[in-house]
C-alpha cells in the first residue's frame, strides 16, 4: 500500500537549530499515527512541513503519490489537509456555526463577486448541526452558542469535528487532549476512532503515551529531528518507546527502516 502523505528527506533549520535533520515520514489510509519524541525533537516542524505551515529547507512532500509544494496551511487544507493546533485557532466570541466555517462560509447564490453575497446562514447552522451530531456531539443544544461558553471538551469536539467536515484526505491533530479533564479527553478520543472508522487517515502527536497507545495503530518515534523507527503498540510497552525517545535505549536495527 502507497503512504497517502509522505515526506522524503526532510531539512528545516532556525539559524544554527536543525529541527528537521534528513527527515522521513509516512501515513497510510484508514491509520492513526502517533507521533511522540521529547520537547524540541521536531514534532511540530515535522507537522507543519507536511501541512504548509513551514517551507522546508530542503526535501520531498508527496500526497497520494504526487510531489506538492504547499505555500500555505490554506493551500494545504484546499488539497484536504486540516491541522487542528494546539491553541485551537477559534474566534471564541464567535457562534460555533462561524467557528465551522472560518473563511469558508457558505453564501447564498447571486450574480454578484461571492464577497457581496449574503452568508446563507440557515444552511451553515443546517451544515455545522449535522456534522457535530454525525460525530456524536449532540450534547451541544445550541449551534449558536458562542464557542467561549464551552467547556474545554466541547471546544476541542468542534475543532475536530470542522476538521473532520473538511479534511477530506488527512487529519493532523497536535495535543487534542493536553488541556483536558479525563472525561473530557476520552470523548476526544472516541471521537478521533470515530473519524478513523469514517477511512479519514489521523496523525496524532501528544506527549500523552497513554492516549497515544490507546488508539494509534503505529507510532512514529521522533529523535533529534529525525525518525528514530515506528512501532506498533502491542510490540512495544510504554517504557520501551520512552526509553527510545530519550536515547535511554536504541531501536533494533530492522525496526529503523519500518
Ligand atoms: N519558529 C522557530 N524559530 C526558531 N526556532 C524554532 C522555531 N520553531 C521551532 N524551533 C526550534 O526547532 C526545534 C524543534 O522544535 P519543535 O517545536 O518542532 O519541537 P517539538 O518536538 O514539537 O517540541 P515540543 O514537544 O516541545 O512541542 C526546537 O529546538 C525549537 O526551539
Amino acid at each position: 500500500m502507497e503512504p497517502i502523505l509522505k515526506g522524503r528527506n526532510l531539512v528545516k533549520r532556525y539559524g544554527k537549530v536543525t529541527a528537521l535533520d534528513h527527515c522521513d515520514f509516512d501515513l497510510y489510509p484508514g491509520e492513526i499515527l502517533g507521533v511522540i519524541g521529547d520537547n524540541g525533537a521536531g514534532k511540530s516542524t515535522l507537522i507543519k512541513a507536511v501541512s504548509g505551515a513551514v517551507t522546508p529547507d530542503a526535501g520531498e512532500v508527496f500526497l497520494d503519490g504526487k510531489k506538492v509544494k504547499f505555500a500555505s496551511p490554506l493551500d494545504a487544507r484546499g488539497a484536504g489537509i486540516e491541522t487542528v493546533y494546539q491553541t485551537l485557532a477559534m474566534s471564541p466570541a464567535l457562534s460555533i456555526a462561524d467557528n465551522m466555517f472560518m473563511g469558508r462560509e457558505l453564501r447564498k447564490p447571486g450574480v454578484m463577486g461571492k464577497w457581496f453575497r449574503k452568508l446563507d446562514r440557515p444552511a451553515m447552522e443546517k451544515f455545522a448541526r449535522d456534522k457535530l451530531s454525525e460525530l456524536g456531539l449532540m450534547t451541544i443544544q445550541n449551534i449558536n452558542q458562542a464557542v467561549e461558553t464551552l467547556s474545554g471538551g466541547q471546544r476541542q469536539g468542534v475543532a475536530v469535528a470542522r476538521a473532520a467536515a473538511f479534511g477530506s484526505k488527512v487529519i493532523i491533530l497536535d495535543e487534542p487532549t493536553a488541556a483536558l479533564g479525563v472525561k473530557e479527553s476520552r470523548r476526544v478520543l472516541e471521537l478521533i476512532l470515530d473519524v478513523k472508522s469514517r477511512g479519514i487517515p489521523i496523525i496524532l502527536i501528544s506527549h500523552n503515551m497513554p492516549h497515544v497507545f490507546e488508539v494509534a495503530d503505529r507510532i512514529h518515534i521522533h529523535r533529534l529531528g529525525k525518525r528514530l523507527c515506528v512501532i506498533k503498540p502491542g510490540d512495544y510497552s510504554m517504557s520501551d518507546a520512552v526509553a527510545f525517545m530519550t536515547g535511554a535505549k536504541e531501536p533494533d536495527p530492522e525496526m529503523l527502516a519500518a
